[in-house]
């Protein structure tokens, strides 16, 4: 998918909700077990119920892969589900030496057609170019997460004051374009948003951590969005297990609704 193309589909949405699939097989509704795959049929609902809101999926791929052959297996369909016009990301956060990033980049953009996966910067350049050799497909590079551990390396400081997480921006947009890489800026992190978003300013930022993790979405809109919005906010566990009752997937489209509304107002306000 191009950019423009993303952000026409945020323009006819009025959205740029990301729902995260991150599908746990001890998180879903009971009465799914019976199923014969129950985190597809989860899925299955999911998409069904908030695919008029959603510009983007998340699969978190952790959640598949821990089931094994069945979990790729369920992945597949489920990427299969997803309507063609909505952006999918595969979250597998990967990257290692080139030859090897090639293999996972064919998998996710070539055995499964994903649009984009999410890449860890930490093995520099070798280990991202090699997700960037494929026709309107993205790169998500992991900037500054929503997690507290983050502070352990992105936040740490050079002798010139730089943290870590902007010389990784700097350095990395000479390896892609903003047609086809984006950062993943937690939604936990304010107005540091703000400050990536000087450094990278036409880029889109995958932002997570809205919903469960207690990231506001207003202030990511206020410090993050550009012209072409240059946003896709994410929310899992916020929309995905709003109810654990068979009403699940009617409950995540009201909470996915309700961030669709938020969003509006938002794109209205700063677009
Ligand atoms: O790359 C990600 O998607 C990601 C980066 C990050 O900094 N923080 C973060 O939470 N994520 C992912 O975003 C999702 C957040 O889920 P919820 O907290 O349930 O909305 C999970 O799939 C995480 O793996």
């Amino acid at each position: 998918m191009t950019k423009a193309e993303l952000f026409s589909q945020i323009k006819k949405k009025s959205s740029f909700l990301c729902v995260g699939l991150d599908a746990d097989i001890n998180k879903i509704p009971k009465h799914l077990l019976k199923e014969k795959d129950p985190i597809f049929s989860f899925c299955k609902e999911i998409i069904e119920e908030t695919a008029d809101f959603a510009v983007a999926y998340k699969p978190n791929i952790a959640f598949f892969e821990a089931l094994g052959t069945e979990g790729w297996e369920t992945l597949q369909k489920v990427l299969e589900l997803i309507p063609k016009e909505i952006f999918t990301i595969a979250d597998a956060k990967r990257g290692d030496i080139g030859n090897t990033s090639k293999l996972y980049a064919k998998a996710f953009f070539e055995k499964m057609d994903f649009d984009s996966v999410t890449v860890a910067p930490y093995m520099g350049v070798d280990s991202v170019t090699p997700f960037l050799e494929f026709d309107e497909k993205w790169v998500i590079l992991l900037a500054l997460t929503s997690n507290a551990g983050s502070m352990d390396f992105q936040l740490i400081k050079d002798e010139q004051g730089k943290p870590l997480y902007q010389t990784v921006l700097e350095k990395s947009q000479s390896w892609g374009s903003d047609e086809n890489m984006m950062y993943v800026v937690g939604a936990t992190r304010g107005e540091l948003i703000g400050e990536v978003r000087k450094v990278v300013p036409d880029h889109f930022f995958l932002v997570p951590g809205v919903g469960a993790q207690g990231g506001s979405l207003s202030e990511v809109a206020k410090y993050g969005m550009n012209s072409t919005c240059g946003l896709l906010v994410n929310s899992s566990r916020g929309i995905i297990y709003a109810s654990e009752g068979t009403d699940f997937a009617k409950v995540a489209r009201k909470e996915s609704e309700k961030l669709q509304i938020e969003m509006k107002d938002l794109l209205e306000k700063y677009l």
